[in-house]
């Protein structure tokens, strides 16, 4: 009979939340209903239950025999009363959102016996009582979010815990603050009547507390503090050395492009800023040009060579571009500079791809283009025009917009709007250091709804149109972080020689010809790129110099030892609110990923989910308990 009562309880929770629950089976990595039904209550690793409107007592026994349950989340419910005691038989777990409820009773000593706990949340409850010194059994404990309860008493000394995040404000609290937890800021202790660093001082201490790092008096501690050691003084030394030595290569450097003539004042600049790349001289001329003069740049040189050709036929193919030397844009797009502007544009290499090479331009009348210029173009002037004027029909918000192309015998060039935050790849796997802005999961789901927008658009084209070469380093992002999808449609433009050389870890398993794409092998691709997009772990061979990981494989492997918040990208992790919907876009990855094709999603259900499942994060992320008519008692 109790074990019916469970089902019961059981299948009301799940009824109650119809399709956002996430039960995960730790065996085969399905989901699966955790009623009985499909897979056992031990092997329920994560119960995620949060803002369904579940209400009233926790009933005894519903946690009972859940052992490998490493996730419950039971926030922003109205859930009443106090703890039942059977949550101490899930010793695996290790995250408790319990945050937003209307909880109660003193912090029960069972729960310390879980010893397992990585992040603790009871924040904004009706918790009571003390906060018990048995706090320091969890040993792994990241976080511990208390506030907005009614606890009382002083603050423990939790000496055997190294938290990352701690919160303790809006309590009946008081007492002084104990030294290990001084280094959190004033937030975390607000609201109750403690003293003490980063509070008020209490009463008897003195500012000069040699605990704190910043209390610097003129006294022999302080002094002691602002000694260097030998190691920090020979480090400047070497540092110093090193850096002179720089400077002078760099005049050396300077002095000797000075003096060869080729460079401008924007080329030192361009050199300085990006000494990798290199630089077409602004104020080359066309004349220069043709005099045949060293080129700063395959670029420049290959252009003139084709403004060369143009010139000396007399007729410059100009077809369909109406006249020589004339780039064509296509739709209304204004004719807001020509080949000639483009020439004397400052430009700096982008990267060399499969396609050829790609060049940031600026031109002296202000706008920035992207030129790629393409190697290997095989097939004839007509086909191309044709095929290129397909491409440039192509328009959508979440696409690069080429503008113009210019084509001759010798060259050819397609100018693309220029993105200004690079690429996702770059961004993702590229400087780590400060000055970087971190990807948070807003940026990153929203980065994956653009992209999956902008393939979703190419496929509604037609059953075969596809892209072909979804990766990282083709989603390239505007000023405000949307993402564009690049790239579209060139693998027709080329020969098979360069046909695209597609990063084995986008590649689906059943693509052998790379020129034959379908439509689910960009699914497995994006897959790819979402799975990348949440651990921040690069396919194999994405990155030259890095090993990547077989991204599908190794997260099903995570998945197999350690579900789940081990495979997400440490940035990430800072923004718990979010894990369901992190868990949620991880299985759409998944899927997409899927071995066989068929079991695939198509791209338009990829848009549904991720869009779904970014307002229901943005639905969390407001601070109210929404009460409806589904009020379930449990
Ligand atoms: N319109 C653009 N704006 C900003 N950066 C761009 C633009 N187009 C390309 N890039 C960048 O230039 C570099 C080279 O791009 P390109 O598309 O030629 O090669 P790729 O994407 O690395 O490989 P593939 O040719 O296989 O797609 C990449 O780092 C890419 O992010």
């Amino acid at each position: 009979a109790d074990l019916d009562s469970q089902r019961a309880a059981l299948l009301a929770l799940r009824s109650s939340v119809g399709g956002r629950t996430l039960f995960w089976n730790a065996t085969n990595q399905t989901p699966c209903n955790w009623a009985g039904v499909q897979c056992d209550r031990d092997r329920v690793v994560e119960l995620h239950l949060p803002a369904v409107a579940l209400s009233g007592q926790i009933p005894t026994g519903i946690f009972s025999n859940l052992t490998h349950l490493r996730t419950l989340s039971l926030r922003f419910n109205a859930l009443t009363g106090s703890l039942p005691s059977d949550l101490s038989s899930c010793v695996d777990l290790r995250n408790l959102y319990l945050q937003r409820n209307l909880l109660s009773g003193e912090i029960p000593e069972f729960l310390f016996n879980l010893p397992e706990l990585v992040r603790l949340n009871m924040g904004f409850n009706n918790f009571s009582g003390s906060i018990s010194n048995s706090f320091n059994n969890f040993t792994r404990l990241k976080t511990l979010f208390l506030e907005n309860n009614q606890l009382s008493g002083s603050i423990p000394v939790l000496d055997r815990l190294s938290l990352d995040q701690f919160n303790v404000s809006n309590n009946l609290l008081n007492g002084s603050v104990p030294q290990n937890l001084r280094t959190f800021s004033q937030d975390s202790f607000l609201g109750n009547s403690l003293c003490g660093k980063p509070l008020s001082l209490c009463p008897g201490e003195t500012g000069t507390d040699s605990s704190s790092p910043f209390t610097a008096s003129p006294g022999n501690k302080s002094n002691k503090k602002n000694k260097l050691s030998g190691g920090a003084i020979a480090g400047i030394v070497i540092g110093s050395i090193a850096a002179l030595l720089l400077l002078v290569f760099l005049l050396i450097f300077l002095c000797r492009n000075k003096s060869s003539k080729k460079t401008s004042a924007v080329d030192v600049a361009a050199v300085k800023q990006h000494p990798e790349s290199e630089v077409v001289s602004h104020d080359k001329s066309i004349s220069d040009l043709e005099n045949g003069n060293g080129y700063p740049t395959a670029a420049a040189a290959a252009a003139a060579v084709a403004v060369n050709k143009v010139e000396a036929n007399g007729n410059g193919n100009a077809a369909a571009g109406g006249g020589a030397k004339k780039l064509v844009f296509f739709g209304k797009a204004e004719r807001a500079f020509d080949l000639e502007d483009l020439l004397r544009a400052s430009a700096e290499v982008l990267g060399k791809g499969t396609f050829g090479t790609a060049y940031k331009a600026v031109l002296e009348s202000g706008p920035v283009v992207a030129v790629k210029r393409l190697k290997d173009v095989t097939i004839t002037e007509k086909e191309f025009r044709e095929k290129i004027e397909a491409v440039g029909a192509v328009d959508h918000q979440s696409l690069v917009p080429l503008r113009a192309y210019y084509f001759s015998r010798d060259e050819k060039l397609l100018v693309y709007d220029y993105m200004s935050m690079g690429s996702l790849s770059a961004l993702l796997h590229g400087n780590k250091g400060a000055g970087r802005t971190p990807l948070n999961w807003e940026m990153r789901s929203g980065i994956a709804l653009g992209a999956a927008r902008g393939i979703e658009y190419l496929h509604s084209q037609g059953p075969n149109v596809s892209h072909g070469n979804i990766k990282s380093s083709n989603i390239l992002l505007t000023k405000s972080y949307d993402a564009r999808v690049s790239d579209f449609g060139l693998s027709q433009l080329v020969g098979p020689s360069s046909t695209p050389n597609r990063v084995a870890g986008y590649r689906a398993p059943e693509v052998t010809d790379p020129r034959k794409v379908s439509q689910k092998a960009d699914v497995y691709s994006f897959g790819v790129l979402l799975l990348e997009l949440l651990t921040g772990k690069a396919p194999t061979h994405a990155l030259l110099n890095e090993e990547g990981v077989d991204l599908p494989r190794w997260v099903q492997s995570v998945v197999r030892e350690e579900w789940t918040s081990e495979v997400f990208d440490l940035e990430l992790l800072r923004y718990q609110n979010v894990e369901e919907e992190m868990v949620q876009l991880l299985q759409l990855a998944v899927d997409c990923a899927a071995q066989y094709p068929d079991k695939r999603p198509s791209m338009s259900d990829v848009v549904r989910s991720i869009e779904e499942l970014r307002r229901s994060s943005l639905k969390e992320e407001q601070d109210q308990i929404q009460h409806d008519n589904n009020d379930i008692e449990l």
